[in-house]
């Protein structure tokens, strides 16, 4: 039994001629905050999807929970405990924010999520969820507002909320600050650390005040393969990450 809950072994993704990510050996240790990071181009979102089963990768293997979850599609992967976070154009904008916390805890029945006739006792259950992760992500003063309403930073949060709603083993990240404004940042920054208390998280970010506060472990990609992996102060102060980002700017 290996103890890291996801693992990759050369772990590649072609866009026909280019190799976006090379051959990636990617670990990620049980219970802790794993961030990839790398400059723009890096191959951090291609790697995501191949984790994620949106794309299907061009080689290597990916095991989950010890599992080799390689050619499983991306519903079949959260309903083994993987959930990504959803993107502000999914909310449901008309929708209190309630109301979307409930729909996505009542998508973790899978197909039968799709019947409007829920029975009483699981939607009784499901509302519990949607309670419980309202508290978790602290948008309680704002649950019966319309999504649609929220700030930017308050729907970011929200599209977490969505993905607690499956309760997890692995939740994945991409940029959740992207876009927000700096007031809203720290807000985010509490919650993954927050939530790392209780989930394996592994993260996308830029931000790298958010990343080196929160990282228990960070991997730093370039030109599609992994450059250099360490704790966040080993990071900090390796010479070969720096001349990575030489050149990058707009990044704190
Ligand atoms: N659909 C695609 N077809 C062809 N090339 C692509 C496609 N998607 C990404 N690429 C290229 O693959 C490389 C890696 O892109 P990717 O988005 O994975 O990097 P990234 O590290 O996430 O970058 P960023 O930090 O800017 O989001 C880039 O050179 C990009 O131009």
């Amino acid at each position: 039994m290996s103890e890291y809950l996801l693992e990759t072994s050369g772990l590649g993704l072609d866009y026909g001629a280019f190799s976006a990510v090379g051959e990636v050996n990617l670990k990620i240790q049980k219970g802790t905050i794993h961030t990839v990071i790398g400059p723009n181009g890096a191959g951090k979102t291609s790697l995501f999807h191949c984790l994620t089963g949106e794309r299907k990768p061009s080689r290597g293997k990916i095991h989950f929970n010890n599992e080799n979850i390689t050619y499983l599609g991306a519903h079949k992967r959260v309903s083994k405990g993987m959930a990504r976070s959803f993107q502000v154009t999914s909310l449901f904008q008309e929708l209190s924010v309630l109301e979307n916390l409930r729909i996505a805890a009542q998508g973790r029945d899978g197909l039968k999520s799709l019947k409007f006739w829920v029975s009483e006792n699981k939607n009784h259950h499901n509302l519990e969820k949607a309670h419980e992760v309202l508290n978790k992500i602290q948008l309680n003063d704002v649950s019966d507002r319309l999504a649609g309403e929220l700030s930017h930073g308050q729907q970011r949060v929200l599209e977490v909320g969505m993905a607690l709603c499956g309760s997890p083993a692995l939740l994945l990240l991409d940029e959740p600050t992207s876009g927000m404004g700096v007031d809203d940042i720290p807000i985010m920054t509490g919650l993954i650390s927050e939530l790392g208390k209780e989930h394996t998280v592994m993260l996308i970010e830029h931000n790298m005040r958010l990343v080196m506060s929160i990282s228990d472990r960070i991997t730093v990609m370039h030109q599609g393969n992994i450059l250099v992996e360490g704790s966040p102060d080993e990071i900090k102060g390796d010479e070969m990450v720096k001349k990575a980002y030489l050149g990058e700017s707009g990044h704190e």
